[in-house]
């Protein structure tokens, strides 16, 4: 017989020891004492998953405050390092030094030190602060660990942007999506070499793994943004060969950019995700510029959306934001629409109804969800956007012409566009001219998230609206090691 003092995990030591060794009948505890530990058993495992799910929701606050409080826009500078065809190519090009020579430092791991030297003037060394400075030495892993904890955000129900933005050849695409070694180096070094994305997508992944149950649900999607014009470059003509395909971006009634028929794709795996996207970049346009041999001439945006089977606390509250927000934008504005009330909580929550692999609405977007969904039915979904833009240029120095000149004012005046938009937002200013191109209208929830910031800061007498922004996003902006076009990254745009 066991005695009472025995804890619920000696009896089942106990009990699988005598099921063992079969005399199982002979010394079986009676059964009311037996119902009386299985009962203690399951009490205990009950109050065990309590104090495991109020430490996962702390271990969620605690984590998202730490993100928030190292910025919700940050920007981030990678100098990469001088490369051999930099020298090759100055050679080759009439208007470029005769040799390139190193003018940025990473001084420290917040500084950058600049040389700037401008046709008869002396040179002046400049300092440029960022919230951090990758030298070129560098790791693509040592970089990848600065945007690994946005990961864990993205699943805990926050919207992330990853942007990459710099001058031709500095090292956007390499910091992305990674550069591929020739076929002789190992597995291993290839690996190495991985952006952004397909690092991001591997965590992601391993993250969903870790969950308990199947919990979440990714898609993919992307976006081309060239001379001003959108394509959806996951869509298929009838023979179901990829094709990019023209579309637009229109601004919703509840104020969300959206674009109309984008092609979402399911994935499972973050192999599964790479392997769209390596298909797709052939569809890339690029073009050789003086720069740059391999230069894309487009924006690329490759949206991650996750959908949560279960909705969580922070879901929750943002539903509560969004309603707040509605009913006092509508108090002030009167700005009912007959046909979809604003004040419904769920409006940016609600599932797609249209299959998830057919070309539908985006599914954070969906324009008028059901008043009858309930929270618990509707599970939240969240985006990740990881942004390659095209390099800005110098049109004098890029030795273009005709059609190539058209694309580099069309990268220019976008990116100038963007600069626009993240000074206002900087400045707080009423109007945020996002419609000012294609590619700021498309990007206005991810960045406007921003300005959400500012408005629950601007509010935060209502306690619902304390729950602070709803976006990380981060900048990597990596600079290229040739004198003259460093100094009009740096001193024409931050
Ligand atoms: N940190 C780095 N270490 C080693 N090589 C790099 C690094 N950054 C970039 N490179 C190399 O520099 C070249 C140009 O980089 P990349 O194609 O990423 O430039 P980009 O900014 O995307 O240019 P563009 O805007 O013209 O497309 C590539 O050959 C890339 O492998």
């Amino acid at each position: 017989m066991l005695g009472g003092s025995l804890s619920p995990v000696e009896v089942f030591q106990h009990l699988s020891c005598v099921s063992e060794s079969k005399h199982v009948y002979k010394l079986c505890l009676p059964y009311s004492d037996l119902q009386a530990r299985v009962a203690a058993l399951e009490r205990s495992l009950e109050e065990e998953k309590e104090r495991c799910g109020a430490e996962r929701q702390r271990r969620k606050e605690i984590h998202n405050t730490l993100v928030e409080l190292r910025g919700n826009i940050r920007v981030h500078c990678r100098v990469r390092p001088v490369l051999p065809f930099d020298n090759i190519q100055s050679l080759t090009s009439g208007s470029r030094p005769a040799s390139s020579e190193q003018v940025v430092y990473a001084i420290s791991d917040d500084t950058v030190m600049v040389n700037c030297q401008k046709p008869g003037m002396s040179v002046q060394n400049r300092i440029f602060e960022f919230e951090r400075v990758h030298g070129p030495e560098d790791s693509q892993d040592v970089v990848f660990e600065e945007v690994k904890p946005l990961l864990t955000s993205l699943l805990d129900g926050y919207n992330v942007c990853i942007m990459a933005y710099g001058q031709t050849g500095s090292g956007k695409t390499h910091t992305m999506m990674g550069s591929r070694l020739p076929e002789e180096n190992s597995a291993t070094q290839q690996e190495a070499q991985q952006g952004i994305i397909p690092k991001a997508a591997a965590e992601l992944f391993r993250l969903i793994s870790e969950k308990p149950e199947p919990s979440h649900t990714v898609e993919v999607s992307v976006i081309e943004v060239y001379n001003n014009e959108l394509f959806d470059l996951l869509a298929k003509d009838e023979q179901g060969n990829v094709v990019g395909q023209r579309r637009d971006v229109i601004t919703t009634s509840s104020g969300t950019s959206q674009v109309p028929s984008l092609t979402y794709e399911p994935v499972c795996n973050a192999s599964e995700v790479m392997q769209i996207i390596c298909t797709i970049l052939k569809l890339r346009t690029r073009c050789p510029t003086l720069v740059h041999t391999e230069s894309s001439r487009s924006h690329l945006i490759v949206t991650l959306t996750i959908s949560s089977k279960s909705p969580n606390a922070l879901a929750l509250t943002r539903r509560l934001q969004s309603a707040k927000k509605d009913m006092l934008h509508s108090t002030m504005k009167d700005r009912w629409s007959p046909r979809c009330h604003r004040a419904n909580p769920t409006a940016h929550y609600s599932l797609s109804t249209s299959p998830a692999s057919s070309p539908c609405l985006s599914p954070l977007d969906s324009p008028c969800p059901s008043p009858r969904h309930s929270i618990s039915q509707t599970p939240f979904r969240t985006r990740l956007q990881l942004v390659d833009l095209a390099g800005s240029e110098c049109v004098g120095m890029c030795g273009a012409t005709g059609g190539a000149l058209w694309e580099v004012s069309c990268i220019n005046r976008s990116l100038s566009a963007l600069s626009d938009v993240l000074g206002a937002l900087a400045e707080q200013r009423p109007h945020i001219p996002y419609r000012n191109s294609k590619l700021t209208h498309l990007l206005q929830d991810s960045i406007g998230d921003a300005l959400e910031h500012y408005f629950s800061l601007f509010l935060k007498w209502d306690p619902c609206l304390l729950f602070l922004s709803t976006s990380h996003a981060l900048f990597v902006n990596p600079t290229v090691c040739v004198p003259i076009l460093l100094f009009s990254i740096l001193s024409t745009r931050w």
